[in-house]
Formats: structure tokens, sequence, C-alpha cells
């Protein structure tokens, strides 16, 4: 899949601007971003709910707004299916096989008895964590190709939530499905995903690998006699301070930081693990404001 240029606006207000990026098939992608980056309206334009004002969405080269059969392709799991909550587990599979023909209802059933969904008259009955493994159930049961999924684990107890990981990393295994979430909880998405889109005010921040994001980055503890020296404090990102003890990210110049650090007689320096949580403070973090 191929998210080619996109920008949307919405009552003349500039949401999304030259979104470009592809979608490799059996990866799993965590698309990351501070509260109203724009993560749901991606989301929403790369399922064609939403058309885009400038570029497209593409699959094997082909418009999905211009062959909209295309869109069987992918389904997205909204984080919040309110308006399904009156509809029966059979009304709903009979529903989504007028839309995904390949809907495979032997698997959906298989899928129901293991995560032990009882067939229902109401959606709205079940728990919040069965609704929420029911519509992954679902998504997967569509045999779409790229299942998009918006805050799949919000709100789901530790055992629901270990449930619904187990699934998407199977499936992706399986399968060779591609799935795209978009999630605030980067310590799930640092144990499953392949890639990060970092998403700042509507535009592509950021693209890693997860290896390739370790390996570029190294935190580390470091504490002076006095302050950290001046010609560092420009150099590096600083995560934390606490006393004399500043905990940072050095990003480029590895070499030449470490060896300016080393010369300056720290009385602590050592390395330590780097998550996603602190590339994210690093790159997205800055001012107070959510847009
Ligand atoms: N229909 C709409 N009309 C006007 N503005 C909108 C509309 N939909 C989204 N926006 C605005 O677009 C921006 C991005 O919203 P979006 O929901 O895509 O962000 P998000 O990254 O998913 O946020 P969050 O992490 O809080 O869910 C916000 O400023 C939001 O107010």
């Amino acid at each position: 899949m191929r998210v080619k240029h996109v920008s949307k606006e919405i009552h003349h207000h500039k949401i999304l601007t030259d979104i470009d990026f592809d979608i490799k098939t059996g990866s799993i992608v965590g698309i990351v971003g501070r509260n109203g980056a724009g993560k749901t309206t991606l989301l929403r334009t790369m399922v064609g709910i939403l058309d885009p004002s400038f570029g497209d969405v593409l699959i094997e080269n082909e418009s999905i707004f211009r062959n909209p059969q295309l869109k069987q392709q992918i389904i997205f799991v909204p984080d919040s299916s309110e308006a399904l909550k009156s509809y029966s587990t059979k009304e709903m599979i009979h529903l989504y096989k007028q839309i995904y023909p390949s809907l495979d209802e032997d698997y959906y059933l298989q899928l129901m008895e293991r995560f032990a969904l009882p067939e229902i008259k109401k959606i709205g009955n079940y728990s919040k964590g069965m609704k929420a493994l029911f519509f992954l159930v679902v998504a997967f049961s569509t045999k779409a190709k790229y299942i998009l999924l918006d805050e799949p684990t919000d709100g789901l107890d530790v055992i629901v939530k270990k449930q619904v990981l187990k699934i998407l990393v199977e499936e992706v295994a399986t399968n060779d499905v591609s799935v795209i979430i978009s999630s605030h909880r980067l310590d799930e998405l640092e144990f499953i995903a392949n890639d990060i889109i970092m998403i700042k005010d509507g535009m592509v921040n950021s693209r890693y690998g997860l290896d390739e994001m370790k390996a570029n980055y190294i935190k580390a503890q470091v504490a002076f006699e006095s302050d950290l020296p001046v010609a560092l404090k420009d150099q590096v990102t600083i995560l934390k301070q606490t006393g004399r003890v500043y905990i940072i990210l050095i990003d480029k110049n590895h070499d030449e930081i470490i060896k300016k650090i080393k010369l300056a007689s720290p009385l602590l320096f050592e390395d330590l693990p780097l998550s996603l949580e602190d590339l994210f403070v690093a790159r997205l973090g800055g001012d107070d404001d959510v847009s």
C-alpha cells in the first residue's frame, strides 16, 4: 500500500500535509503522535472513508478512490464502534459479508471459539474487551490484506490485551496481512511493530525501523562535578534531569560526543536501554500544546 502525498483539509483547516509512505505486506506499522496530530484522520483517509484533498492511496499502483473494489482489501477498526451495538453477531457477519465477499465464515467461527466469544443478540451487551476482540475477529475473518486499527488495546485488561497482541502477531506471521496501528501505547508497539511512523502537526516527522532506531540512538546517564558542559548541552537531547544527573539521548556524531563527555571527566557515564517512549519525547515533545 502506498500513501502518496496525501493532504487533507477540513473546513479550510489543514489536518494532514503531504503524507507519503508505503506499507510492506506482512508488517506491523505503528502510527504514533501526540493528541490531535492527525492519526485518526490519516487512518480514515487510508481506508477511503475520507477523500484526500490532494494525493492518493494506492494498492498495487491502483487508486482506491478510482477503483473502489480495492477497498475490500482494507478494513478499519475504529476505537469505538458504538453505531453497531444494536446488531447481533450474526447480523454483523451478514453485513460484513456484503462489503467483504471474501469473508471466511469458518475462520470466523474458529476465532470466536478460540476467544470464547458467544454469539449474541446485541453486540452492545458484550463487555468492552469482548467487543474489541469481536471486531478484531471480524476484521481478520474478512481476509482483508490491510488491517487498520485505532487504539486497539485502549481500556482493555491485561489478559485481553495480551490476547489482542497475540492475534495481531500471529495473523501477520501466518496470513501475510499488514497491520497498521495508531496507538499511544508505545511499550506495546515497541514489542510488536516492525516500523514506526511519527506524525507531528499532520506531517510525517520521522519513520524508523525499530532495529535501526536502536542502532542510531544512544541513551545514557551522565553526571559531572558541576553542570552539564555547555558544549554538550546543544548537541544532545536532555530527557530528564535529577540534580546533577542527566539522562540524555545522543542522535548524531556519537563518537565525537562520547569523546567530549569522557574528556570532561564525568562522575558518572553509563549506557541505558533506549525505548520508543524516549524517542517520542525527543522527537515530538517540546511544547505543551495539543492541536
Ligand atoms: N471532522 C472534523 N472537523 C474539524 N476538525 C477535525 C475533524 N476531524 C479532525 N479534526 C481536527 O484534526 C486534528 C487531528 O485530529 P485526529 O483525530 O486525526 O488526531 P489524532 O492524532 O487521532 O488525535 P488523538 O491521539 O487525540 O486521537 C485535530 O485538531 C482535530 O480537531
